[in-house]
């Protein structure tokens, strides 16, 4: 099949670069030319594994290519996909603006009939608005080509997303018109191992079935964290609470970490965006708005915890942090933990020393950029020198059994803080470190 991928970011580069493995000819479309000017010479612009080999060796097969001329990336194709961002907007609701501003474009240079799906993640009823604003633009050159919207919401997680991609455990195709469905089935076999994974229902149900996934998933988190909360507070283990109920099979272990909060570009627009869709039809999403205030109280925590060993004023003081990525396997860095921390840190008077594999460049480049008392460490052992203490905030698979005995040698404090639960209190305290986790008191 002939694809066209309008927004090649985390899920438009992923989705099209495995469309091409499976031998579909796709090309990705964006508005960002520097993006596409590094992808047309070979360098990835984002970190995410197998995804580099996957792209160089589906360009080097013709299966994919890169442009930022829409009109070019629509000739002949008969499948078109919207997977540009939807960010936040300033009153909590989703920004369409670029979904809108793609159909626009598919209206205007569709050059035969097409399956347009939407892929990105959209508020009820966006669906019905592409479909207006193609045919809109249609109109305008007489054109009688014909369209179908098809919603098809994504799952991937950032750090897993070619795998999550390859085995997914369901694809969600939001349509009513047979030739559609089946037209994504086919699209979609390669990656299935059954047919019960597709799963077809109307357009604004596959619309709302993505907010209500990552809601419950969010849910999940601050359910956890609450439970760490009140476990610090009477003086239980939350450790040992989460396996008390993560071996119930309804509960299940998934997704009930404790943690510093949940980052990244999906978990928090998600769970703000359907809380704003819900108040526009008449119904307060109370559970959902709680769940964000746990979230957003459970960012500051590790700040907190901080300055109850230290102090509020925390001049003069070094802290070592070990990751700055919103999740470990990724260079992503949206809403990540790591900043309100390092905010408050900084803010307070101290000195970062900050260590991660992959998100540092991101961090120097924009997330953090504002902040000089940040220097920046060529490995993990390098940040701790001199520091009061380490602050795990990112649990990156190279952090879970370092060398205490390095540790402890190279800090000047004995603190491990660690957002991530990673360690066992026991080992520490063999090499006089004092261990301060979540959930533990
Ligand atoms: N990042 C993730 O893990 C997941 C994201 N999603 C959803 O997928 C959508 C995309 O998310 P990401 O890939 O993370 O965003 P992103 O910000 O990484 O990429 C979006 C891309 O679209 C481009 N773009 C914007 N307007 C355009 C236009 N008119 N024409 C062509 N390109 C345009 C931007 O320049 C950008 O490169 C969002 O709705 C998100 O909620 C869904 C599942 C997973
Ligand atoms: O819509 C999206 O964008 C995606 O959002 C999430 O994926 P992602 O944000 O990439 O990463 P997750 O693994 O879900 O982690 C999100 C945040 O929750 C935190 N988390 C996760 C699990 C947990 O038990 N505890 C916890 O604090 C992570 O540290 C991270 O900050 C969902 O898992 C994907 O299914 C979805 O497609």
């Amino acid at each position: 099949m002939k694809i066209a991928m309008i927004g090649t970011g985390y899920v438009g580069l992923v989705t099209g670069t495995c469309f091409a493995e499976t031998g579909n000819d796709v090309i990705c479309v964006d508005v960002n030319a520097e993006k596409i000017n590094k992808l047309k010479d070979g360098h990835i612009p984002i970190y995410e594994p197998g995804l580099a080999d996957m792209v160089k060796s589906n360009v080097k097969k013709g299966n994919l290519s890169f442009t930022t001329n829409i009109e070019e990336a629509l000739q002949k194709v008969n499948i078109c996909f919207i997977a540009v961002g939807t960010p936040m907007g300033e009153d909590g609701s989703a920004d369409l603006q670029y979904v809108l501003s793609a159909a626009r474009d598919i209206g205007r240079y569709m050059t035969q009939d097409t399956y347009v799906v939407d892929k990105s993640t959209v508020p009820v009823g966006t669906g019905e608005k592409v479909r207006q604003v193609i045919a809109e633009e249609l109109a305008k050159r007489n054109s009688k080509l014909q369209f179908d919207i098809i919603s098809n919401p994504e799952f991937l997680k950032e750090g897993n997303a070619c795998a999550d991609f390859m085995t997914p455990d369901r694809v969600i195709i939001g349509s009513e018109q047979p030739d559609s469905i089946e037209t994504m089935k086919e699209l979609y076999e390669p990656f299935i191992r059954s047919r019960e994974v597709f799963i077809i229902m109307d357009v604004k149900s596959a619309e709302l079935a993505k907010y209500a996934a990552n809601a419950m998933l969010a849910t999940k988190i601050s359910f956890i964290n609450e439970i760490a909360n009140i476990s610090e507070r009477v003086g239980a283990d939350v450790n040992k609470v989460r396996r008390g109920i993560g071996s119930d099979s309804r509960i299940g272990y998934s997704f009930i970490n404790p943690g510093c909060g949940y980052g990244g570009s999906c978990f928090p627009k998600d769970v703000q965006a359907l809380i704003k869709t819900s108040s526009e039809y008449g119904y307060e999403a109370e559970l959902l708005q709680s769940v964000e205030k746990v979230n957003y109280a459970q960012k500051h925590i590790l700040a907190q915890k901080v300055q109850n060993i230290f102090g509020s004023n925390l001049a003069g003081k070094t802290f070592a942090i070990w990751g700055l990525a919103f999740k470990p396997g990724t260079d992503d860095m949206r809403a990540a933990p790591s900043i309100e921390l390092i905010k408050t840190l900084v803010g307070n008077g101290a000195s970062i020393k900050a260590y991660d594999p992959k998100a540092m460049k991101i961090a120097q480049q924009y997330y953090l950029k504002d902040f000089d008392n940040i220097i920046y460490s060529k490995n993990k052992y390098d940040a701790l020198y001199e520091a009061d203490a380490l602050i795990l905030v990112t649990e990156w698979k190279e952090f879970q059994s370092p060398d205490f005995m390095e540790i402890k040698g190279r800090l000047k404090g004995n603190y491990i803080i660690d957002g991530r639960n990673q360690y066992k209190e026991k080992i520490l305290e063999k090499f006089g470190l004092a261990y301060i986790q979540m959930g533990v008191k």
